[in-house]
């Protein structure tokens, strides 16, 4: 696995690093407020389990899951809702967490979608942004870090399911696609 990675663009020190002044902002933001964090699976499965545990005010999660992208390295343009949040989100703060927004199709399906069931607010986090890919424009409350257009793996993102498990974010060497 390892062998596939052609270049480390964020080590495991600076996502850490990043998840901790994440972390804090939120802490800041969300105090006295009910919060519902909620995770878009899979790929944020990483990314929120690290950052709840630097949210340090009471909150509760959830989990939606969406695929646009299938095994493609180009989203599919049609968001399919495969799990969605089990309770109501009616008067509660949203904060949905993403390990990366690329066209902003996924984000502005769903936002849309949730903004419908009144929510007292929704906020957007997420990891990792490619803003030069952006088919739909969506705003984002919280960035990692923005990214060059390329197709990255690792901390939860997938390229056919695999690379999840890394614990950094790098770029598969080209010969790995031609497999
Ligand atoms: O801005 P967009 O172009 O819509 O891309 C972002 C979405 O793509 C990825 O999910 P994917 O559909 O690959 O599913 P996964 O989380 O299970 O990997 C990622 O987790 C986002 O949800
Ligand atoms: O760069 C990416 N890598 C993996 N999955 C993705 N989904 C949107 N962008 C990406």
């Amino acid at each position: 696995m390892q062998n596939d990675i052609g270049r480390v663009l964020l080590s495991e020190a600076e996502i850490v690093a990043k998840v901790k002044e994440l972390g804090d902002k939120l802490t800041e933001e969300y105090r006295g407020k009910e919060l519902l964090v909620v995770g878009i699976l899979k790929g944020s499965n990483v990314f929120m389990s690290d950052l709840i545990r630097q949210i340090n005010i009471p909150l509760k999660i959830d989990f939606m899951m969406v695929s646009s992208y299938g095994n493609a390295t180009e989203s599919t343009g049609v968001v399919k809702i495969i799990k969605d949040i089990e309770q109501s989100i009616s008067g509660k703060h949203l904060l949905i967490v993403e390990d990366i927004i690329d066209s902003g199709l996924t984000l502005k399906y769903l936002t849309e979608m949730l903004e419908t069931r009144k929510p007292a607010s929704i906020k957007l986090c997420t990891l990792l942004d490619k803003p030069a890919r952006r088919k739909e424009n969506v705003d984002v409350d919280y960035v990692g870090f923005e990214m060059p257009d390329e197709f990255l793996v690792g901390y939860g993102i997938d390229y056919a399911e695999y690379y999840r498990n890394l614990p950094y974010i790098g770029v598969l060497k080209p010969e790995v696609y031609e497999k």
